[in-house]
């Protein structure tokens, strides 16, 4: 380790076992043969974290990343490999981890304050503050098994800042809990940054990354498949994920009854079809069918998704007051004009055909990631997931 480093991770490797039941696991145990499988998890990963460095590790789910915080942390050790460290590392991993959910949380902070590398005397003295921080009220009293997920993570959450950590592990539990208390805990980190604190950072959320991350790492299948910029980390791992979603094709009715098939969907925008839209600029979805026999009474609508897979916007045919009639059998193109306000990023489509006052009614299709797709902003004055139009701001004297 360089006397500038503070984590040194050198060749690390971590395999799971899987037994296909509690009886193969004892079968094991008292024959002495083999009677699982092993799905290696962390294959030969090695990197290094100077002093108030900040880094990411991006991934598919099931990637590794979250075993590979563990690894870091002592949560897990390793088959085999190293890591050097030479700070106290806390942070929040799996909700819960090291609370004894029978006793309050109050007395948590005694045994999680001392997992984590707190003395009982430092404990006493940061308790106040803790609880503070957790703004848990009369339920630190409770016992934690009555806690929500969001109480849990943050009186975790306090625990882990208050052990003075030199470095700070930050897995998706920061998505937890409300937007209040969420916020609270990135203004935390971002002090926490300024004053030279390290941070290892999973997040699903890019623009969270590039935003509190220098560098990244992405992980596949166990492996670093890139170092490098978060910046450039992050619009590789972006072209990955749309390039494995879904693209439009021919859909394939998941319903046996259903008289009525998606065949294609697409934006179209400045007089042709789109795959990257333009925000604040009129586009229109052209959703193409095909009614084995006329029909009415039928809703067709789209809901637009972020990566986090949240609803952003949605409307249908019903509620626009648009009856929906096929009178005959044929081809069909319903067309929704729409003016994509949206931040630059990527979304993706969901689309369904339904019953007009029943969602779960007369369903003929479905389809809950139909296609992805970009957009753009080039005139760039704004940032954030939505765009709302603005005029010049006017600065006037008293
Ligand atoms: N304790 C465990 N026992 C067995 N398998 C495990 C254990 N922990 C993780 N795994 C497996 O290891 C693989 C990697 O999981 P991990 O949680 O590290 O991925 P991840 O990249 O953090 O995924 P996500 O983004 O979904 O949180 C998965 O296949 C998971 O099922």
């Amino acid at each position: 380790m360089t006397s500038s480093e503070i984590l040194c991770v050198k060749g690390l490797h971590k395999s799971f076992r899987y037994y296909a039941s509690p009886l193969s696991r004892l079968r094991e145990a008292l024959t002495g043969k083999s009677c699982h499988q092993t799905e290696k998890v962390i294959d030969d990963i090695s990197f290094s974290l100077e002093r108030g460095e900040t880094l990411a590790f991006l991934g598919q789910n099931g990637a590794g990343k979250s075993t590979l915080l563990k690894l870091i942390t002592g949560i897990l050790l390793p088959d085999s490999g190293t890591v050097q460290k030479n700070i106290r590392i806390t942070g929040l991993l799996e909700l819960g981890t090291g609370f004894d959910p029978n006793l309050s949380g109050r007395e948590n902070i005694f045994i999680n304050g001392q997992l984590i590398g707190m003395d009982h005397a430092e404990i006493e003295g940061k308790l106040d503050a803790i609880m503070a921080f957790a703004e848990l009220g009369e339920h630190i009293h409770q016992p934690v098994r009555t806690y929500s997920s969001g109480m849990v993570m943050r009186l975790g959450f306090a625990i882990a800042i208050h052990a003075d950590p030199g470095c700070f592990v930050v897995d998706e539990a920061l998505s937890v809990g409300d937007i209040r208390f969420q916020q609270k805990c990135l203004a935390f980190l971002r002090q926490f940054q300024a004053d030279g604190g390290s941070l290892l950072f999973v997040s699903h959320d890019l623009a969270q990354v590039k935003n509190m991350c220098k560098r990244a790492i992405i992980l596949d299948k166990g492996k670093i498949a890139y170092e490098g910029t978060a910046q450039e980390a992050c619009n590789r791992f972006q072209a990955f994920m749309l390039e494995s979603a879904p693209q439009p094709q021919a859909a394939t009715p998941h319903f046996p009854d259903a008289g009525i098939r998606l065949n294609n969907a697409w934006w179209w925008q400045a007089d042709q079809p789109a795959t990257q839209l333009i925000s604040g600029q009129w586009a229109e979805l052209r959703v193409e069918l095909t009614v084995e026999s006329p029909r009415e009474n039928l809703a067709l609508g789209f809901m637009i998704r972020d990566r986090l897979n949240i609803d952003l916007f949605g409307t249908n045919t019903s509620l626009q007051q648009i009856p929906l009639v096929f009178p005959a059998p044929g081809r069909y193109t319903v067309a929704f004009p729409v003016k994509p306000n949206l931040g630059p990023g990527e979304y993706v489509l969901f689309l369904a055909l339904h019953d007009q006052d029943n969602f779960e009614q007369n369903v003929q299709f479905w389809e809950q990631s139909f296609m992805a797709f970009q957009v753009s902003a080039p005139h760039r004055n704004s940032v954030g997931a939505v765009y709302c139009e603005t005029r010049p701001p006017i600065v006037s004297k008293e």
